[in-house]
């Protein structure tokens, strides 16, 4: 009972949960589209360099394809690949019937440009959603292949069940990843939206009149739990590896649990959500590329 202001915690967002939910539905719908087209759609991970947190992500990616009916192809370049070689990769991956979606696990090697890599992906198999092409479909209001982790986000607050119109959203990060996409993710769905960044001033002044809060800035503990709106939602994007091997979030989750109406954990709230989204695009893409959509 929630009788008390005290003893009030907030509602778990349990990206977990709607995941196996999502994942469900996907691997059912990629079992029908490979019954009716003779093949599975097919998704190819890339990664340079032995960077270990980013291995734990392509084998997290591989993991959820097996289960969901996806057929994955990996690609572990050395870190010292050249970057005509990734691009002489990208462009075999674009012309392969088989290939669905093309993902480059990012941050890549320095001596590779992460725009040139992006923009030689063909947009329709661009399962990150990072092309410019579909960035600017988000922008136009005409969404095709939608960036992960926002649209990841924009289903856990769909399953808050509120309506997000006029609602107050304040974005912390603003990169081309996370928090742009995001930005527009929420403007689409019709929400009033600040994005915040480096030379924002009194950051707590904005989260304090936040109904929605989106953390993403990559600094442990940057969310203070008392700067939280009572009763506001607070998705937590970031992610920090601890001395003992656990993760946390940008959020401070204990203290903002007291105030937030609903909260997401870290682990177990924006990552796995963020490989549902790549599994849900690998299969649009597929239907994309048969012309079933
Ligand atoms: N859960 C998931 O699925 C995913 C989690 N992540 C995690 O999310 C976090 C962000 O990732 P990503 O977007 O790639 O990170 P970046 O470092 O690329 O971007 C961080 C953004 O936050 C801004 N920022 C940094 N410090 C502050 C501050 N003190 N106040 C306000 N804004 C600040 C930066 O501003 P400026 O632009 O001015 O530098 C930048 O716009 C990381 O912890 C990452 O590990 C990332 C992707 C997926
Ligand atoms: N081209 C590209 N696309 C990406 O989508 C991409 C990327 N590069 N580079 C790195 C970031 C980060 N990212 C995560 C994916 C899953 C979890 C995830 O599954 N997290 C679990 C925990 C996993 C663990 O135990 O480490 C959780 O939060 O519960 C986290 C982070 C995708 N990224
Ligand atoms: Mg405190």
């Amino acid at each position: 009972m929630r009788s008390h202001m005290d003893t009030h915690t907030a509602n778990i967002l349990d990206g977990k949960a709607l995941s196996d939910r999502l994942r469900g539905e996907i691997g059912k719908e990629a079992a029908e589209l490979t019954q009716k087209h003779g093949r599975a759609p097919g998704l190819a991970v890339i990664i340079v360099g032995n960077d270990p947190a980013s291995h734990v992500y392509v084998k997290n990616k591989k993991l959820g394809c097996e289960k969901a009916g996806i057929h994955s192809f990996s690609h572990e370049l050395p870190a010292d690949t050249s970057q005509q070689h990734l691009l002489g990769l990208i462009s075999e991956l674009n012309q392969n019937p088989k290939v669905d979606g093309i993902l480059v696990q990012l941050p890549a090697p320095k001596h590779i440009d992460p725009e040139t890599i992006i923009e030689a992906i063909d947009p329709g198999k661009d399962v990150d959603g990072f092309h410019p092409y579909n960035v600017g479909r988000l922008a136009a209001r005409q969404p095709s292949l939608r960036s992960c982790t926002p649209y990841g986000c924009m289903k856990l607050l769909a399953e808050t069940g509120l309506d997000l119109h006029g609602m107050e959203c304040v974005i912390v990060g603003a990169s081309n990843i996370v928090g742009r996409p995001m930005a527009l993710e929420l403007l689409l769905a019709g929400a009033t939206v600040t994005i915040c960044h480096r030379f924002t001033e009194n950051l707590q002044s904005h989260i304090e009149r936040a109904e929605i809060v989106i953390a993403a800035a990559g600094k442990r503990g940057l969310i203070k739990g008392e700067w939280i709106k009572q009763g506001a939602i607070v998705i937590d994007v970031g992610i920090h590896r601890l001395e003992d091997g656990s993760l946390t979030g940008d959020v401070e989750f204990d203290e903002a649990s007291k105030k937030a109406g609903w909260i997401t954990p870290v682990p177990g709230g924006v990552g796995p959500m963020t490989i549902t989204m790549l599994l849900a695009n690998t299969v649009q893409a597929f239907k994309i590329h048969v012309g079933d959509e």
